[in-house]
């Protein structure tokens, strides 16, 4: 649905469910007044869900926030691997009939330092991939337990120290007021020169413009992204089109396994809501004042 057939339609339903396309903005919570009673993100990421107006509204939001955890991971994997070793420039240029064997020399992946920044669950399963792959792995994530970190062989380190420290780095925190933007011309400064970057999080954890210029100083030597600050980015962005840059157009969650381990996971945390039986797991639940989460839970049961 259009963003306008969204707001017409919205109030008949109960409960909508939305990947990250969809923005679930106050305008779309305003119009579902009366009727909506839970938003279901069919995926992870919240971001493009207003939780304050969705709270104001009396609706419950609810996330699918397991199924697609492993194809995230892989699809970082993926990203990184492609990127060292040029995969995608170098496809590109035999298709075009050239056969460039110098120009796409790329580097190894064993032994080199690996930054993971937001260790949940995508971020360590994607430590534990690169384990396996002989790397060096450390991780910032100011709520992650240590001990868990160890488990898998990685260290935890402070923001600092983790984006001084890597050769790779790659993004697994969500997209926050904290997160907006953390990775700028400041950050970008403390790297090493020649550093490469993943991100399989959100576009918005990521200054775009000090990226390219990070890019065409060579601080950054390449980037591999999946996600970026305005889906789709325009036509002609200039780090879409760098010819260091690797781009998936968010893919991360789009396999035949996640996208069907997502649906029934939101499908029953939709359903459950619905019930009143899942409220208190719901995303924004912290937000909705005990008295006002008894008021909401009774009508849901009345429905
Ligand atoms: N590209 C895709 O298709 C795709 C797929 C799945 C998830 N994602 C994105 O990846 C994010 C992570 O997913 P997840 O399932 O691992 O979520 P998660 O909640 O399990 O992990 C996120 C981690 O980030 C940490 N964190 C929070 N603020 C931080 C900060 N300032 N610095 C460092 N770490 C911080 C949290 O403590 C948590 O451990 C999601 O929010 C979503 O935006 C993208
Ligand atoms: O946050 C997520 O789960 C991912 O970004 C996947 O989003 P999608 O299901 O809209 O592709």
């Amino acid at each position: 649905m259009s963003p306008a057939e969204l707001l017409a339609k919205v109030a008949q339903f109960d409960a909508l469910i939305v990947r990250s396309g969809t923005k679930v903005t106050r305008g779309v919570l305003e119009a579902g007044r009366g009727r909506l009673r839970v938003v279901g993100r069919a995926g992870v990421g919240i971001d493009n869900v207003d939780l304050q107006a969705a709270t104001e509204a009396g609706c419950l939001v609810v996330n699918a926030p397991t199924a697609n955890t492993v194809a995230a991971a892989e699809h970082g994997i993926a990203l990184l691997a492609c990127m060292a070793r040029n995969v995608s420039q170098a496809d590109a240029a035999l298709k075009a009939g050239k056969w460039q064997r110098a120009k796409y020399v790329g580097v190894s992946l064993v032994g080199k330092t690996l930054a993971i920044m937001g260790f949940g669950k995508v971020g360590s399963e994607v430590a534990r991939r690169a384990k396996g792959l002989g790397m060096h792995v450390i991780a910032h994530d100011p709520y992650a337990p240590a001990d868990k970190a160890r488990a898998i062989g990685a260290e935890l380190v402070s923001f600092e120290e983790a984006i001084a420290k890597a050769d790779f780095i790659s993004l697994h925190m969500p997209l926050t007021p904290a997160t907006s933007k953390v990775f700028n011309d400041e950050s970008f400064g403390k790297m090493k020169t020649g550093v490469r970057i993943v991100n399989v999080a959100r576009g918005g954890v990521i200054d775009e413009d000090a990226l390219v210029r990070a890019l065409d100083s060579g601080k950054v030597a390449q980037a591999a992204l999946d996600v970026f600050t305005v889906e789709p980015p325009a036509k002609d962005s200039k780090l879409v089109l760098h010819e260091n840059v690797t781009v998936t157009p968010h893919l991360g969650a789009s396999t035949v396994e996640a996208q069907e381990g997502v649906a029934i996971e939101i499908a029953e945390a939709v359903g459950g809501a619905l019930r009143g039986e899942l409220a208190a797991t719901a995303v924004n639940a912290p937000m909705v004042p005990a008295e006002v989460r008894t008021k909401l839970l009774e009508k849901l049961r009345c429905r």
